[in-house]
């Protein structure tokens, strides 16, 4: 059950302490992207778009089952994924530059 807040202070608070979390789970979730790029072959293999979807499909549930709005986290993971496969693409192109191991 969420708290009832009193104040706006008290509710910028709140959401002070929830992005704390969620810039600390998009570093951990940046990390196990970089590494994704040595996987891949292409950089159609970076872009995935059917893995986008598939994310896109599972955190509409998500947000459904937890009384949130399942546009808004849409919105939100499209535009998080689109910055990811940015930086996905530079680590893979700089992988692919990386003279290889003898
Ligand atoms: O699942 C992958 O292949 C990833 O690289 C992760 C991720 C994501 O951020 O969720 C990023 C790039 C791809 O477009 C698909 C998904």
């Amino acid at each position: 059950m969420d708290i009832r807040c009193t104040s706006l202070e008290e509710v910028r608070q709140g959401i002070d302490e929830i992005d704390r979390s969620l810039v600390s789970l998009l570093a951990k979730r940046g990390r196990l992207v970089t590494q994704a790029a040595a996987f891949k072959k292409t950089t159609d293999d970076v872009r995935a778009p059917a893995r986008v979807e598939q994310v896109i499909r599972k955190v509409r549930e998500l947000a459904n089952e937890a009384g949130g709005s399942a546009e808004v986290v849409e919105q939100v993971y499209r535009a998080m994924i689109s910055a990811f496969i940015t930086e996905e693409l530079a680590t893979h192109a700089k992988l692919a530059n990386a003279p290889s191991a003898p």
